[in-house]
C-alpha cells in the first residue's frame, strides 16, 4: 500500500514468478524460484536499499539451499473449526499436514482499496487458507527474502 508505480510493477513480476513456481514444481519449488529471482531485475523497496545485483545474489544463495519439509503446522483455528473441505480427504491441505509452501495467490492493492475485504471473502471458502495478518512482504519485508516469506503459514488454495 506504500508502493508507487514502479515497485507495484516489480511486485507483479515477482508474484507471477511465485505462481509459476508453485504450479510447475510443487515439491521442488526452490530451483524454479532461484532461476526466476536470479534472472530478474529487482526494483522497489529492497533494491532501493541495496544494489539489485547484491540482492539477487543473496536471494540465489538463500533459495538454492535445500529446504526442510513438513515443519509448518496448520493454524489452530483451522484445526478447531474443521473447515477443511472433503477435497482434502482427511488432510488439512492438498500438500499434506505440515507442508511449507509459498502462496498460490497474492492480493496486491493500494491502501483502502478493499484488499482486506477481498481476503475476508476468500477466507470463507473452505478450500482457501490465508495468512491471518497481512504479511507486507513486498513493501516492508522484501529484504528478508523468500525464506522469510515461506516461513509464514501460508496460503494453500
Ligand atoms: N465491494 C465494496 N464496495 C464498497 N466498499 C467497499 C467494498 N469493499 C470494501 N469496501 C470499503 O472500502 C474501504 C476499504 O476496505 P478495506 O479496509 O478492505 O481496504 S484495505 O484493506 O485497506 O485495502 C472500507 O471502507 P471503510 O469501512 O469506510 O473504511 C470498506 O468497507
Amino acid at each position: 500500500d506504500r508502493c508507487s508505480t514502479s515497485p507495484v510493477q516489480a511486485s507483479s513480476r515477482r508474484a507471477a514468478g511465485l505462481f509459476e513456481d508453485s504450479r510447475s514444481s510443487p515439491r521442488t519449488k526452490r530451483p524454479a524460484a532461484y532461476e526466476w529471482t536470479a534472472g530478474s531485475e529487482l526494483t522497489g523497496y529492497g533494491a532501493a536499499r541495496r544494489p539489485s545485483r547484491v540482492l539477487a545474489d543473496e536471494r540465489a544463495r538463500q533459495v538454492s539451499e535445500p529446504l526442510e519439509e513438513s515443519f509448518i503446522l496448520p493454524p489452530p483455528d483451522l484445526v478447531a473449526s474443521r473447515r477443511a473441505s472433503p477435497r482434502f480427504a482427511g488432510k488439512l491441505s492438498p500438500l499434506g499436514e505440515g507442508s511449507k509452501k509459498l502462496p498460490q495467490a497474492l492480493i496486491i492493492g493500494v491502501k483502502k482499496g478493499g484488499t482486506r475485504a477481498l481476503l475476508e471473502f476468500l477466507r470463507v471458502h473452505p478450500d482457501i487458507r490465508a495468512v491471518g495478518a497481512e504479511p507486507h512482504f513486498f513493501d516492508r519485508n522484501y529484504e528478508n527474502g523468500l525464506e522469510w516469506y515461506s516461513f509464514l503459514r501460508m496460503i494453500l488454495v
